[in-house]
């Protein structure tokens, strides 16, 4: 095992006091296997994922433990965090438009973040690493992406420079926080397969979060499903697709096999 989450709780700060939004959750990620978090919007999926990284500010109340080769992360001083992430757990967030500075064409701020995290001042060495890693994202003319600014990236296009930096980082830990959900259905695609070739290239273990049932179901080894803050179902992924046993996992299977259906009905009508 890679990651252990136990007893997780978090609660935001409001004026009446502490707001409970995720509760009681406990979850292992076994090494180089994929675990899927399914949960309807607002479900708590982010915030849990937010909470293991240590990314939550002062607003945020989290009790628990999510042990880490051997550390407690949240007993750990923000410095010791921080020359974790990045480096050893990776996050992969859902809008790439917001990833990366405006300001700054890729070249600066993928070079910046590579030396912040591999220590390695040498620019050429780390521009070949970055290429590299570019190529194996099928990111091809990785000299010109490198002159561009954000802007003139398309979504799925900035997603897989994203892809491609955490290759370069090499993390045991990849976190992807909906990487499909901010773009169109073809890039979605790409994503998924460049993410499932990470998995078998590098090995890496990865926490997948998505409220869709049929991306998760293309990634994921272990699935666990949250609704309302708390964790309702945990298995195989086989086993929550095929034998659901919970209402709100029944629910969000059911509601994806009828957008499917009425998807397949249009088409028919379409084509006869
Ligand atoms: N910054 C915040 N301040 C207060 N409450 C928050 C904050 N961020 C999230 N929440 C609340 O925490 C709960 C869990 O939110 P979270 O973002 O984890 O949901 P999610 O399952 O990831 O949903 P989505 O799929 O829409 O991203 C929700 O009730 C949400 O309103």
């Amino acid at each position: 095992m890679i990651l252990e989450v136990k007893n997780l709780c978090v609660s935001v700060r409001t004026k009446q006091g502490l707001h409970p939004l995720v509760r009681d959750v406990t979850f292992t990620l076994e090494k180089n296997h994929c675990l899927g978090i399914l949960g309807e919007s607002g479900s708590g999926k982010s915030i849990t994922c937010k909470a293991v990284m240590g990314l939550l500010d002062e607003r945020f109340h989290v009790e628990g433990e999510v042990w880490f080769n051997g550390k407690d992360i949240l007993k750990m001083s923000p410095k010791e965090r921080t020359l974790i992430r990045g480096k050893e757990i990776c996050m992969i967030i859902q809008n790439p438009m917001t990833a990366f500075n405006p300001l700054f064409n890729m070249e600066n701020q993928l070079l910046e973040t590579l030396q912040s995290h591999l220590h390695v001042k040498e620019k050429k060495a780390l521009l070949s690493l970055i290429l590299e890693s570019f190529e194996k994202m099928n990111l091809s003319d990785g000299e010109a992406i490198l002159k561009k600014y954000p802007h003139q990236l398309s979504g799925g296009m900035l997603q897989r420079i994203m892809i491609a930096l955490c290759i370069a980082l090499n993390p045991s830990v990849i976190i992807a926080d909906e990487p499909t959900t901010a773009i169109d259905v073809v890039n979605q695609v790409e994503v998924i397969r460049e993410l499932k070739k990470v998995r078998e290239l590098y090995h890496t273990s990865m926490i997948f979060i998505s409220h869709d049932l049929s991306i998760l179901s293309q990634i994921s080894d272990a699935m666990m499903v949250m609704h309302q803050g708390v964790i309702v179902e945990k298995g195989l992924a086989k086993e929550i697709i095929f034998s659901p046993k919970e209402a709100p996992t029944k629910e969000l299977i059911s509601t994806r096999l009828k957008l499917i259906e009425a998807f397949r009905a249009c088409v028919k009508e379409c084509v006869c």
